[in-house]
């Protein structure tokens, strides 16, 4: 294309430079005769002025002279103005090829240091779903004391990446046992660099190394941490050694990497631990019937100075039997020094109870919880619009906090909570809070279904409110937040969104934390 603008340019400036060297002043031919060789032809023709006729073109040939053409003053005149028109706009079509030329050569040049060996030291680079690992490749720049560049996956790309001697990967698992959402355009670009381009030869190579965090109750543990290395490798980077993969946050195996990692950069006596905050007990409230074999707690937890944004997590580390691993709620509040959390008691398949909420809802005001906030990005409101929230069970809980948040703002935009759970007489978690927003005109809708005292699920909602929810999303720019369980409820929800909205629409306005 470039090459086009180029010609283009060429040929445009020969023109100008041949109208201004060559084109006749108007004046020069008033006074007189002019004469011009027809190449083609081989034909002389003579311009004429008369004050009677205007401009005259003859032909001169040995038999006979002929006028050809008339023209008045006032043809000369739009004559030369087109002629000065074209003349412009090729000059403006020249100038434009230049200018394309330093970019072409900018593209040149970015694809040549691709080629080049890496020039930088080492590059930390995260991808994180919750929280976690980004929170950890803090702690690790931190501990390297500003020894490395650390960077988010999404802002990075493989011929940025390739600049670095060494990279170092903390990367989880979403889904099953899928890329975080911020890998997305990295793993699309290894896929797409190892269809096209062959590897450059490993002696200039980057090398890497992957922290894989995961869950071991998932069948996909920690399998993005080893999709990555491969795509890695397909395209050339060279592994240091084996992915190496941590259970639930273990902060034991997560210190026994860094140690390698750090001594490797030159680092010694760097120690790694997990940056928890105390947090206090203000209160904690069973929410339904006291024989609730699915107990909801409303706990409100205060820790001084601490600060989050609505739709943000708190990573909860129980003091109970090691090993504990560190468990993730939803936060239900928008507060500075205080976090409100909905908790449900789990109950295992064999009848037992969960650790970590076993541990939470017996608490009593005034203990005390060792935890950590983590940021969660993707679920976090993005400016002042017009929300659809869509929640099951304790999923609820971040709407409350995005609706104070949105309180703080004054806003005036619409938003509309659909909630469904087991029985209206117990489950109907935080109904005073959302009546007041609703009393207030924050809240512009409230729909609930109840699965057991109703049989009404969310779905049916879902499908009644087709019509508004489509028009909410097209015509209003109203964004989707759906939390709660994957299985079931979560599934349901996105086939029938995805029936109403389409799959391109759904993808642009929906935010989800399904777990
Ligand atoms: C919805 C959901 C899906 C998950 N899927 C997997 C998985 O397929 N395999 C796995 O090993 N871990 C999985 N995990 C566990 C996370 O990878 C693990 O909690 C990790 O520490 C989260 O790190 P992050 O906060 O940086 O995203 C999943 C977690 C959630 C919430």
């Amino acid at each position: 294309m470039a090459t086009v603008f180029f010609a283009l340019g060429v040929f445009a400036a020969a023109y100008v430079f041949a109208i201004l060297v060559f084109a006749q002043p108007i004046s020069a031919i008033e006074s007189g005769v002019v004469w011009a060789s027809n190449g083609l032809t081989g034909f002389q023709h003579q311009l004429q002025h008369s004050n009677e006729l205007g401009y005259l073109v003859l032909q001169q040939d040995a038999s006979q002279q002929r006028v050809l053409y008339r023209f008045s003053s006032l043809d000369m005149v739009m004559f030369r103005t087109l002629a000065w028109v074209m003349a412009i706009l090729a000059g403006v079509c020249f100038l434009l090829s230049l200018a394309r030329w330093p970019f072409k050569r900018l593209v040149i040049m970015q694809s040549k240091q691709s080629e080049e060996p890496a020039s930088k030291g080492v590059l930390l680079a995260y991808a994180s779903q919750t929280g976690g690992a980004r929170q950890l490749a803090l702690q690790f720049q931190k501990a390297a004391d500003a020894l490395m560049d650390v960077h988010c996956v999404s802002t990075l790309n493989v011929a940025q990446m390739r600049q670095y001697q060494r990279v170092f990967f903390v990367v989880s698992t979403y889904g099953e046992g899928e890329p975080p959402d911020s890998a997305h355009r990295l793993v699309a670009d290894l896929h797409r660099q190892s269809s096209t381009s062959p590897p450059p030869s490993s002696s200039s190579s980057t090398s890497f190394a992957v922290l894989a965090l995961g869950d071991r109750t998932y069948r996909t543990f920690c399998a993005f941490g080893h999709s990555l290395t491969n795509l890695l490798e397909q395209v050339g980077f060279t592994r240091e050694q084996a992915v190496h993969e941590v259970d639930r946050m273990d902060m034991a195996s997560v210190s026994a990497w860094w140690q390698r990692i750090a001594h490797s950069i030159g680092l010694h006596n760097t120690t790694i631990h997990q940056d928890l905050s105390t947090f206090t007990v203000c209160e904690n409230q069973h929410l339904n019937a006291p024989n609730h074999d699915r107990a909801a707690h409303y706990l409100r937890l205060h820790c001084d100075g601490v600060r989050y944004q609505a739709g943000d997590l708190i990573a909860v580390t129980p003091k109970v039997i090691p090993p504990t691993h560190e468990r993730l709620y939803s936060i239900a509040s928008c507060e500075e020094h205080y976090v409100d959390l909905l908790v449900r008691q789990h109950r295992r398949e064999d009848g037992t109870l969960g650790t970590a909420s076993s541990f939470l809802c017996k608490l009593a005001k005034g203990d005390t919880v060792e935890a950590q906030i983590r940021v969660h990005e993707s679920f976090r409101l993005q400016g002042d619009r017009p929300l659809i929230m869509i929640g099951a069970g304790t999923g609820v809980a971040p709407f409350r906090g995005f609706l104070q948040q949105k309180q703080q703002w004054q806003s005036t935009s619409e938003h509309w909570l659909i909630f469904g759970e087991q029985y209206a007489e117990y489950d109907d978690y935080f109904h005073a809070d959302f009546t007041r927003f609703q009393q207030d005109g924050l809240l512009t809708r409230i729909d609930k279904a109840w699965s057991r005292s109703e049989q009404r699920y969310v779905q049916a909602i879902l499908i009644k409110e087709s019509e508004r929810l489509y028009k909410w999303v097209t015509q209003k720019g109203a964004q989707i937040y759906l939390c709660g369980s994957r299985v079931g409820f979560g599934e349901m929800v996105l086939e029938q969104l995805t029936v109403i909205l389409g799959e391109d629409t759904l993808q642009h306005c929906l935010h989800s934390d399904l777990y």
